[in-house]
């Protein structure tokens, strides 16, 4: 991508997630390559089923061995995170490494006030006192946007809103001050003004504490809102990667182009909103080989698409994969004069 040259916090490389299902195994993650630096916010868009959380949770080191075929690298500062076992990702989740996830209830503990959780993943990697650690739940609180930290912290996660809650599991990530922290659908549970709000305190934190940050969305606009760097996800696979600017003002891959024309303009709302048409493949359906979004839009010859689709650089850390891009176009957007792009 655009800044690989420098060095990055995350260097992920050829990795592959398959789950079990009956006798085989199927990649729900095929072949993906990333990077995170400091400062940097990477977005994974694509929409639901593409396989962003699988690759979120095969980062995080959350699957079960038992049902999960994991291969490639994921190194992050200098170490491949795939070679460490329960104990050494133990050591690096919350303390090195932060996830945000969608549903903020599930993930806190119900009977528990949320200073006591807040403090947990101190007390498991810190040697703070109780009163250092006291102080940190306060100065969190109000890092996120909590008015009332004192009482808040006395609190249990049901006397609070959605937007309240989310605000916590974000105090809980980042309580370590974590170099990493890896967001899933951080907002999408929350009305618009809030999102807005979350999404603020997540950029306010990378600034201070310098993390990367990988954030995992459907929604483009919060992409363009957010992101520095933009993946595009697709059937298991990066369609194609970019910086933000070069993914909206020069989308290549049909993919990427279909999402942002399906995505919502706030200065043309009566127009009718274009659909993509089809469904992302289950993973026993998946094709073997082909572009993998060619099912979606059959108006496009076969001939058009690599037999296997691989990354091509365009130049300044932009990829798109498969050629099809150059001969790509919607059937509505034909003129008399030859296509408009
Ligand atoms: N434990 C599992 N066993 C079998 N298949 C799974 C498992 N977890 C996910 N999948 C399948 O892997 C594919 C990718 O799912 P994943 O949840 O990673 O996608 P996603 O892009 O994050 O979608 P969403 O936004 O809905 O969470 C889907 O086809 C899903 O059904």
């Amino acid at each position: 991508m655009a800044s690989e040259n420098k060095n990055s916090l995350l260097d992920v490389k050829g990795v592959s997630t398959a789950f079990k299902i009956g006798d085989n195994y199927y990649d729900a993650v095929s072949d993906v390559s990333l990077q995170v630096h400091h400062d940097e916010i990477l977005a994974i868009v694509g929409e639901s089923g593409c396989g962003k959380s699988t690759l979120a949770t095969t980062i995080m080191g959350l699957h079960d061995p038992e049902e999960t075929r994991i291969s490639g690298e994921v190194n992050f500062e200098g170490t491949d995170l795939l070679k460490l076992d329960e104990n050494g990702y133990n050591k690096i989740r919350g303390l090195k490494i932060g996830m945000i996830f969608q549903d903020p209830l599930s993930a806190l503990n119900p009977l528990k006030r949320i200073e006591d959780q807040i403090q947990e993943v101190m007390i498991y990697h810190t040697k703070m006192t109780e009163k250092q650690r006291h102080d940190r739940v306060i100065e969190l609180l109000n890092e996120v946007g909590i008015d009332d930290p004192q009482r808040t912290a006395h609190q249990f996660p049901h006397q609070l809103s959605g937007g309240m809650r989310q605000r916590i599991i974000i105090a809980i990530a980042i309580a370590c001050k974590p170099d990493l922290i890896i967001a899933d659908e951080p907002t999408t549970a929350l009305d618009v003004t809030i999102q807005a709000q979350i999404l603020d305190v997540l950029r306010d934190i990378q600034k201070e504490n310098h993390a990367g940050i990988i954030l995992i969305t459907h929604d483009l606009g919060v992409v363009a809102e957010t992101a520095d760097q933009v993946a595009v996800m697709y059937a298991g696979q990066f369609v194609e990667q970019g910086s933000v600017e070069q993914i909206f003002n020069n989308p290549k891959h049909p993919y990427t182009r279909s999402l942002l024309r399906s995505m919502p303009q706030r200065d043309n709302e009566r127009d009718e909103l274009y659909v993509i048409s089809g469904m992302v493949p289950s993973l026993q359906r998946m094709p073997k080989t082909g572009d993998r979004f060619a099912p979606r839009i059959p108006w496009i010859p076969a001939a058009a698409h690599e037999k296997n689709p691989v990354m091509h650089d365009l130049g300044s850390g932009h990829l798109v994969r498969c050629t099809c891009y150059k001969q790509f176009y919607f059937p509505d957007q034909v003129n008399k004069e030859g296509l408009s792009q």
